[in-house]
């Protein structure tokens, strides 16, 4: 009988390889190649699409020769991509506009934060289930269209293409100009920030948000389903599947039931937990992102915390300070000492993602003194894998109510045992690996097999995974939460950085005038709510996000900084809730509720600048109060990035109160 089999094309971002599986999902042959790394400017990183399309070319026939079979033992292809990264092309020639704006690029932190002030900002979130942040394509896209002269025009034309590198590749590979397929899957749409989460289509209110024009955007499709026929570099292959490389993994880790988490380590590292149908909205800084979505039947959801530096602090450790000769060597090189000794480094070399996202932050190593040599530095390397992901799986359990049992990790670096040691040691949980460590690669050939019907249901899929290996906890609890404790306070250091100094009243200015500037403002929202010719409804939203953001910042960071800093709780959760539930009654009851609250607000106020700001201008040099300043305002962002002031998050914080 003809042996078949299922292709699998996992294009990363270093490099691009094609696998070939057989039916019980294993490996038959493989074949790699890494693309270059354009580093043009500082915090830009760009890929060129035509020499990945290139290596494609030449990587599937070698894969085929390999396992001497042909194009006609292939019942068909699926891919999985490096997310985000932004090609444009034109639509006649098939060429780049320019080269691809790959997803740790942050050459868009300025324009963000400038949409992040335009009206709609805050519906961006809700609508997409992403932060605004330089990491997603919708920013990288408009950056491109409002930067290169005539290409709106032509985008608006419909000469202009946009895809993820997946879009690029199924164009290309069904005929490019000439009658190529402009498709994507629901995975990788869900990543460019132009997706309705809900309705699993493009959002013409973010459209209109990013000034995006329709015509450029492929057709949304399901992650398993035949989008077309190869017409070149191998004809008659049917393409039937595509992912976001994360969401492969999953696949391929066969999470597919809720509750269910994988984290893939590799140049970044991404923790994806299965939500199930409904998208889970995250209150701790995660991302809300489609999962699979198989043929017809109705998407399944995650939720994700993405970590943009990881593999890639190891790779820089290699080629930017070239202190080791090949990656593994951090292992043998970390184990030189028995600690960090003292050292921490924050790898912000592109923003930190997930659960902080500031983009304006950049990297830090902290702790340095003359003892420090470059053993204790490659600790510090591998440490903060192991803390970024504990960030993260912190985030996963509170925002789902529940403990992470055990981890399941793949990628690259999970080949390092003493990395691997430290993440169950972090997160105080078992961490398993399975036998089949490609994983992105096997979730894209699972989804294609699925697609074919090579493989009848998830259950057989299910039955391929078995542990190669597994790591238990044995760190002392009390090392680990002061250990933790070192790593946040150095985090802290890298928020602000790309800032302007001095700048008024953004991060990195004195902590006792942005207490100051709050309180002076929330004076001013309850005045505007006092007279009923102004624009309420816009006052009491802000009002109560204010209250949430600045009493949780204080909270958080400042109090816990001064000694006499305490306060008798100010408990205002229940008072302004009422305010809130009066927004469709009016009269009476709001004059009422508004009265409660400010009487209460005032008083907490008058508290804050006797006690606390007083115990900081006594007790803080200019410096901490300007450090404090740009914890406090990061903070505060945060909280108002993920809408602390709606009803459902106030009601939360007013229940425990009654
Ligand atoms: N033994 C090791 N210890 C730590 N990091 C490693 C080790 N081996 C590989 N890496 C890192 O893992 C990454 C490669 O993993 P891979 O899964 O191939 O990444 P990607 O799919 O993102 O290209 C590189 O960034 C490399 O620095
Ligand atoms: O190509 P990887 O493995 O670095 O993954 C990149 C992610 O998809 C970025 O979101």
């Amino acid at each position: 009988m003809v042996q078949r089999y299922v292709m699998s094309i996992d294009q990363g971002t270093t490099s691009t390889r094609c696998i070939l599986f057989d039916a019980q999902g294993r490996l038959v042959s493989v074949v790699q190649r890494e693309h270059q790394q354009h580093f043009p400017r500082p915090g830009w990183v760009e890929h060129d699409a035509s020499e990945i399309w290139r290596n494609l070319g030449r990587i599937v026939p070698q894969a085929l020769a390999q396992a001497g079979a042909s194009a006609q033992q292939v019942v068909g292809l699926g891919i999985a991509n490096q997310r985000e990264t932004t090609v444009l092309w034109d639509r006649h020639t098939g060429a780049p506009v320019s080269r691809a704006v790959v997803w740790q690029d942050t050459r868009t932190d300025a324009l963000t934060e400038q949409l992040a002030r335009t009206p709609g900002a805050e519906r961006v979130r809700h609508l997409s289930g992403l932060p605004l942040a330089t990491y997603f394509s919708a920013p990288k896209i408009r950056w491109l269209l409002d930067r290169t002269p005539g290409l709106r025009e032509r985008a608006e034309r419909g000469d202009v293409l946009f895809g993820t590198m997946e879009s690029w590749l199924i164009w290309n590979l069904t005929g490019g100009p000439d009658g190529g397929v402009h498709v994507t899957d629901v995975t990788n749409a869900s990543r460019t920030m132009l997706m309705n989460l809900r309705t699993l289509s493009w959002d013409d209110e973010l459209l209109a948000f990013f000034d995006v024009p329709r015509r450029m955007l492929p057709e949304i499709r399901s992650s398993t389903e035949v989008y077309g026929t190869t017409t070149t570099v191998v004809p008659g292959i049917r393409i039937a599947a595509a992912l976001g490389d994360q969401q492969a993994a999953l696949f391929g880790q066969t999470c597919f039931a809720p509750g269910e988490a994988k984290c893939t380590y590799g140049t970044g590292s991404f923790l994806l937990l299965n939500t199930g149908g409904t998208p889970a909205h995250s209150t701790h800084g995660l991302l809300t992102t489609v999962g699979f979505k198989i043929g017809g039947e109705p998407a399944v959801y995650a939720l994700e915390g993405s970590i943009a530096v990881t593999g890639s602090l190891v790779q820089w450790f290699r080629d930017g300070l070239e202190l080791i000769g090949s990656a593994p060597e951090i292992e043998t090189l970390a184990r030189t000492v028995e600690d960090n000794g003292g050292c921490y480094i924050v790898p912000a070399f592109s923003g930190l993602f997930a659960p902080h996202w500031h983009s304006e932050a950049r990297g830090v190593i902290a702790g340095l003194t003359s003892y420090i040599t470059k053993g204790h530095l490659a600790r510090a390397v591998l440490e903060a894998t192991g803390w970024q992901t504990r960030e993260v799986v912190d985030a996963m359990n509170a925002d789902s109510g529940l403990r992470l049992s055990t981890l399941k990790v793949d990628g690259g670096m999970t080949a390092d045992n003493l990395l691997m040691q430290f993440v169950a040691d972090v997160l105080d949980v078992p961490v398993v690996r399975p036998m089949v460590a490609e994983t992105v690669s096997l979730g894209a050939a699972y989804a294609a097999g699925l697609s074919v019907g090579y493989w009848p249901d998830l259950e057989g899929l299910r039955r391929n995974w078995h542990r190669a290996a597994q790591w238990l906890p044995s760190m002392d609890p009390a090392r680990r939460e002061s250990e933790y404790a070192h790593w946040q306070h150095a985090v802290e250091l890298t928020f602000g950085w790309t800032r302007p100094l001095g700048k008024p009243s953004g991060p990195g200015t004195d902590i006792v005038e942005m207490i100051l500037d709050d309180h002076r403002r929330i004076e001013q929202l309850f005045r505007d709510l006092r007279n009923a010719e102004s624009e309420r409804g816009e006052a009491r939203a802000e009002l109560s996000a204010l209250l949430i953001a600045h009493e949780t910042a204080t909270e958080r960071v400042v109090r816990p900084s001064v000694a006499d800093g305490r306060d008798e709780g100010t408990g205002f959760a229940g008072a302004l809730l009422s305010l809130l539930e009066t927004e469709s009654t009016g009269g009476a009851e709001f004059d009422k509720a508004l009265e409660q609250l400010e009487t209460v607000v005032a008083t907490h106020i008058r508290a804050e600048e006797r006690l606390l700001l007083n115990g900081l201008r006594r007790t803080l040099s200019t410096s901490d109060r300007a450090s404090l300043g740009r914890a406090f305002a990061a903070q505060r962002q945060r909280q108002l990035e993920f809408d602390c002031g709606s009803v459902s998050h106030v009601r939360g914080l007013a229940a425990p109160h009654g």
